[in-house]
């Protein structure tokens, strides 16, 4: 709806109301419409201001209309009617003015903003571009160049730089509606051919050609496959080389390609999976609406190693007073220094004063007696932390929540040696931890609902997309890693490389192909965890041949590696080989190849002709199988919670969705078929074996992706 009023005599006043951002749903374009003529068939007013109501100007085009018939007036010719009107129009902008939104205030003949305003057109990262009109207005008020970077990051902008970018006319610090209904007294009467932007000639660019081809290479190489990015490029080149109208219908063409694609849908779906995930809910009826938080105003990190340091520095910038203990005196010195640094690089990013005064250091543990909330951080050693659980539970107060950034070890173990139980859950953090946004907070059986809370409630504080996810062995993100990690080695078992499997799950979208990761990341962190899981033990020394463990087929590919020192960059030597350790570009290694033959050789296996796509099934429905079991164990609410980590926590490429959007959008039968053929090849690989859950999901139809959550109650309630 919009509602129509006459203020200070002769201004048309017109509010948006559809909370909470006044989305342009069907009745909200009906309403600007209607008060539109109105005002304008009003001989008693003179200028017409639009704004929205509680603060919030307008957050575009409804999103949930997406995927419906939609009904109601288009948006291009609504705007069109207020550009084109006889009486001033000013937009009055508070709080937010996206996509839609913006373009509306592109429509007006002015633009007066809060200091406080964000605006931006996002809608490149709904797989979308803006629609009505943004790529024609905005090249020709700001330039080519500042609008191709606004519309294909689709980054949101300050108040102070849409001004600097002409984008907004005047920016006050209160009172922006009482600022616009003055600004549209004075230039009421004036003429307004000059500022009907639609009119406006595109900036003349130097060299249009090189300009284009320079950002359509750059938008190819960021988008990794993603469509949307390259259509806005489109787009934008024709405001700088059509006439208005016939860009307007370009821009027209290039939605039409976008509207209904599979990234869109999947990009939608992950604009709504990250609000589901922060509804969170866990099995004992712990409750984001219900679970109060404890207030946390000193959290304490135990441990300063590379995870510690960016925990501490995520925890002061999110304004909490941190207490940093380290026991090994050069340690703390270099981590003060570290945290210091990364301090004061992010407050020169944001335009901020350091919060250097928020973190206190210390080498002794009991310095955090008083702390509220306290996060251990320590090398991934269970008998270790244990030591430190121990150490905690004796010098904290009560009531303080203890937190472990364990990356898969038992929270509930951890939990069992404190004198508190239901205090303690996991905050398992993503390097590096002041920067990646995910965040898994891990919730045992004991764990109580107060404690969930206080860290779903300070991961928001922090800036993190947190996902609460049961306690289980890897949790969710490195749980679903395993079974995709497993495959990757089979596959240069039977005869790929490296650079092929990269290849495949680059294309795919991924950021980094498995073994580039891994090399990143460093063979011997992965190493380490299958040690202590009595995977990696010397060829033979278990008395099983070498490629059975624990029953089941393993490749010890990465443990050969590691035993020869090719840990990864850190050592110039990985699966990849760089120009010196620590080097970061990957060229192929001939070593590696020759090892690989003389590998297969002294375990008699023949290679074969794997092509791109197995790659694709074995690693993705692996991981996927894994999810299904996840969901299966109730160790997530729902596929949301699984999609969310993926993407924001491992690379998946948002426009694929995640893994389930995935599996969903590939067909769950499709999945199903697959995962048996390869079984049936591989029957020593359990994970290849589907999980009971995706039968089940088949046998009931397949129902689409935001349906299983209430599937899933109803499968678990029949068991
Ligand atoms: C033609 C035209 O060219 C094209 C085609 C378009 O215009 S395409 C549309 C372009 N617009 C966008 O991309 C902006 C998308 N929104 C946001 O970025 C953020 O929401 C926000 C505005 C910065 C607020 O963030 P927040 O953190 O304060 O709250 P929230 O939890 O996110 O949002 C609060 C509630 O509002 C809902 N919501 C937000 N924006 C919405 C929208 N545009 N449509 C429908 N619902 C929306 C959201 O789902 C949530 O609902 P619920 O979960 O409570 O039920």
């Amino acid at each position: 709806m919009a509602q129509y009023s006459r203020v200070s005599g002769s201004v048309g006043l017109i509010t948006l109301q559809n909370p909470p951002v006044n989305a342009l749903s069907a009745a909200v374009r009906q309403g600007i419409v209607d008060t539109v003529k109105r005002a304008l068939g009003d001989p008693e007013v003179k200028a017409v201001v639009i704004r929205g109501q509680n603060g919030v100007f307008c957050g575009g085009a409804d999103i949930k209309e997406f995927g419906t018939n939609m009904s109601g007036p288009h948006l291009v010719p609504m705007i069109h009617a207020i550009e084109a009107a006889n009486k001033p129009v000013v937009a009055a902008i508070e709080g937010i003015a996206l996509g839609g939104g913006l373009e509306l205030a592109l429509g007006c003949h002015y633009r007066v903003a809060h200091s406080k305003a964000r605006l931006g057109l996002p809608e490149v990262t709904l797989g979308l571009l803006p629609a009505a009109g943004g790529t024609q207005r905005l090249p020709r008020l700001i330039g080519v160049p500042a609008a191709l970077d606004l519309i294909t990051k689709g980054r949101h902008i300050t108040a102070a730089e849409a001004l600097q970018l002409g984008v907004v006319d005047q920016v006050t610090g209160h009172g922006t509606v009482d600022a616009a209904v003055k600004f549209a007294l004075s230039v009421a009467g004036k003429p307004l051919d000059a500022r009907r932007i639609s009119t406006y000639p595109c900036p003349r660019t130097s060299d249009l050609d090189a300009l284009f081809e320079g950002v359509m290479q750059k938008v190819r190489q960021s988008a990794r496959g993603a469509i949307a990015p390259i259509a806005c490029v489109q787009a934008v080149r024709a405001a700088a080389t059509l006439p208005y109208l016939q860009g307007m219908e370009r821009e027209k063409e290039l939605m039409a390609t976008l509207f209904t694609s599979g990234q869109a849908r999947a990009l939608q779906y992950s604009f709504f999976a990250q609000r589901a995930v922060g509804r969170w809910s866990t099995p004992s009826g712990a409750r984001w609406d219900t679970s109060k938080p404890r207030p946390v105003h000193i959290a304490a990190v135990i441990g300063l190693g590379t995870m510690g340091r960016g925990i501490a520095v995520a925890l002061a910038q999110a304004g909490l007073s941190v207490i940093a203990v380290e026991t090994q005196e050069k340690q703390l010195m270099e981590a003060k220094q570290a945290v210091s640094g990364m301090l004061e690089r992010g407050a020169k990013r944001r335009g901020v004063a350091p919060a250097l005064d928020k973190v206190s250091y210390s080498h002794d543990i009991k310095a955090v007696a008083d702390a509220d909330l306290v996060i251990e951080a320590v090398f991934e050693d269970m008998a270790l932390k244990r030591t430190v659980f121990r150490q905690l539970s004796a010098v904290c107060k009560p009531g303080t929540v203890l937190c472990t950034n364990t990356s898969g070890l038992d929270v509930e173990h951890l939990a069992s040696q404190t004198r508190n139980p239901q205090l303690v859950v996991g905050m398992h953090f993503f390097a590096p931890a002041h920067v990646m946004k995910l965040l898994e907070v891990v919730y045992g059986p004991q764990s109580s609902p107060q404690a969930v809370a206080t860290a779903m409630q300070l991961g928001k504080k922090m800036g993190k997309v947190s996902v609460a996810v049961g306690n289980c062995r890897g949790f969710v993100g490195n749980r679903m890693l395993k079974p995709y990690l497993e495959q990757a080695f089979f596959l240069l078992e039977e005869g790929a490389t490296p650079e092929l499997v990269d290849r495949a799950l680059e294309e795919f979208g991924f950021p980094m192909g498995v073994f580039k990761m891994s090399d990143l990341s460093g063979l011997d962190v992965g190493w380490r965890v299958r040690k202590a899981d009595g995977l990696a033990e010397p060829v033979g020394a278990s008395g099983q041949p070498a490629r059975i463990r624990q029953g089941q087929r393993y490749s010890p590919l990465g443990d050969l590696l590691c035993e020869q020192g090719r840990f990864g960059q850190k050592t110039g030597r990985g699966w990849y080989q760089y120009d010196k350790s620590g080097g970061q570009v990957a060229s192929s290694d001939p070593w590696l190849h020759s090892f690989l033959e003389g590998y297969r050789a002294m375990h008699g296996l023949v290679a074969r002709r794997i092509d791109l796509q197995e790659v694709l099934e074995r690693c993705l429905y692996a991981l996927i199988n894994e999810g299904f079991r996840i969901l299966e164990d109730g160790i997530v609410a729902g596929p949301e919670d699984i999609d969310i980590i993926y993407v924001f926590g491992y690379g998946w490429p948002r426009h694929r969705g995640g893994p389930m959007f995935y599996a969903s959008m590939v067909g769950l039968e499709r999945v199903l078929e697959r995962l048996e053929h390869h079984h049936k090849a591989h029957p020593d690989v359990p994970h290849l074996q589907p999980c009971s859950l995706l039968r089940r999901l088949v046998s009931s139809g397949s129902p689409p992706v935001h349906r299983w959550r209430e599937v899933l109650k109803k499968l678990n309630s029949q068991l």
